[in-house]
């Protein structure tokens, strides 16, 4: 199977903001890592303490996306699993605010007045010590207390000391996930790396090698696929917990062209075509290789199940 990279549509998120006192704080929040859920832990913690609304503004298409125009730029979560993941921190409210090239112009004053006082209702707001916002980043956490003081809210702000405490990036975690390395990116995140995906057709050649594949189809252009390789990942199919094996690459030894993501799934017979599953990386077991035969590359993957099989077992020990 294959995917095909298509161009980012236009995204129009509807959520709802409700119209109640807010403590916010604000971000791309890409991957919701161990370092971003310090500063969500704070928002929650002071919101039951002043009785406020935890509120998360982020901003999406990616900046860059829109400004530099790069479609080529990959992110750690597509946007509904940011605001799932942000929901599941404990953010009662995430507003999504398209990032359109207007949305970029608006003045710090205009942002602050209509967008954080008057629509959000912001009483309080939680940022770090180097946070720029409006027109050119024109304005800085110096201004923001200023506004604060006319618009009566609070600001606390997240100490430079605090910020180099945590040596997590979302950089970073994109640099593991290019090397394969999942179980690097899965200690930064905090939870395990994971796709959202359509099981779609392949070329029915899984299964007459004993090996079926549910080929996953991503529609996220921009979603950041790990390293070539093969995995072994973990998904929850309608409530049962299924380990499986997955290939990412372009099936060198069948003359594959396009990049495919495919799980084998262990002691597992269901037909799951059509069905949207969330995949968790657990370990890289080996890079793709091209083999002389397909009874070679079957033999490959009976030596990957032994491995795979191991691999849990040594964790569910
Ligand atoms: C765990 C796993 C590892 C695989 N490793 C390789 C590999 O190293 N080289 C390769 O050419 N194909 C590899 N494949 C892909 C097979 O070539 C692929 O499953 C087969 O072509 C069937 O494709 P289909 O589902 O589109 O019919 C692997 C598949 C799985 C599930
Ligand atoms: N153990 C399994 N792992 C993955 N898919 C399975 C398994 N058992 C049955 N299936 C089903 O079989 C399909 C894969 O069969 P396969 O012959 O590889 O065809 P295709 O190339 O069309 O995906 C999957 O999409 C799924 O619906």
């Amino acid at each position: 199977m294959s995917f095909v990279e298509k161009p980012a549509k236009p995204y129009k998120i509807q959520l709802l903001i409700t119209n109640t006192s807010k403590i916010i704080t604000i971000g791309t929040f890409d991957g919701v890592h161990i370092g971003h859920q310090k500063i969500l832990n704070r928002v929650v913690n002071l919101a039951q303490i002043h009785g406020y609304t935890s509120a998360v503004l982020t901003l999406f298409p990616h900046p860059r996306m829109v400004l530099q125009n790069e479609h080529s730029i990959k992110l750690l979560n597509t946007i509904d699993e940011r605001i799932e993941l942000l929901k599941s921190y404990g953010i009662e409210n995430v507003i999504v605010k398209e990032f359109t090239k207007e949305f970029a112009d608006l003045s710090a004053k205009d942002y602050v007045k209509h967008i954080l006082v008057d629509e959000l209702k912001t009483k309080q707001i939680v940022i770090g010590y180097d946070h720029h916002f409006g027109k050119n980043r024109e304005a800085n956490i110096s201004d923001l207390k200023q506004f604060a003081k006319r618009y009566d809210f609070e600001v606390e702000e997240i100490s430079a000391q605090d910020i180099e405490n945590v040596t997590v990036s979302s950089t970073k975690i994109r640099k593991a996930l290019d090397n394969g390395e999942v179980d690097l990116a899965n200690s930064y995140l905090g939870y395990n790396y994971f796709i959202t995906g359509e099981v779609i057709k392949g070329k029915g050649l899984g299964r007459t090698i004993e090996f079926p594949t549910a080929n996953i189809h991503i529609k996220e252009s921009y979603k950041l696929i790990p390293n070539d390789g093969v995995y072994v990942v973990k998904s929850n199919i309608e409530g049962s917990i299924v380990y499986g094996m997955m290939n990412i690459g372009t099936n060198p030894t069948v003359d594959g062209k396009e990049r495919s993501i495919e799980v084998y799934f262990l002691d597992f017979n269901q037909n799951i075509y059509n069905k949207v599953l969330k995949i968790e990386f657990l370990k890289r077991l080996r890079s793709e290789q091209k083999f002389m035969n397909i009874a070679a590359l079957k033999a490959q993957l009976k030596k990957d199940r032994i491995n795979a099989l191991a691999y849990i077992e040594s964790q569910n020990e």
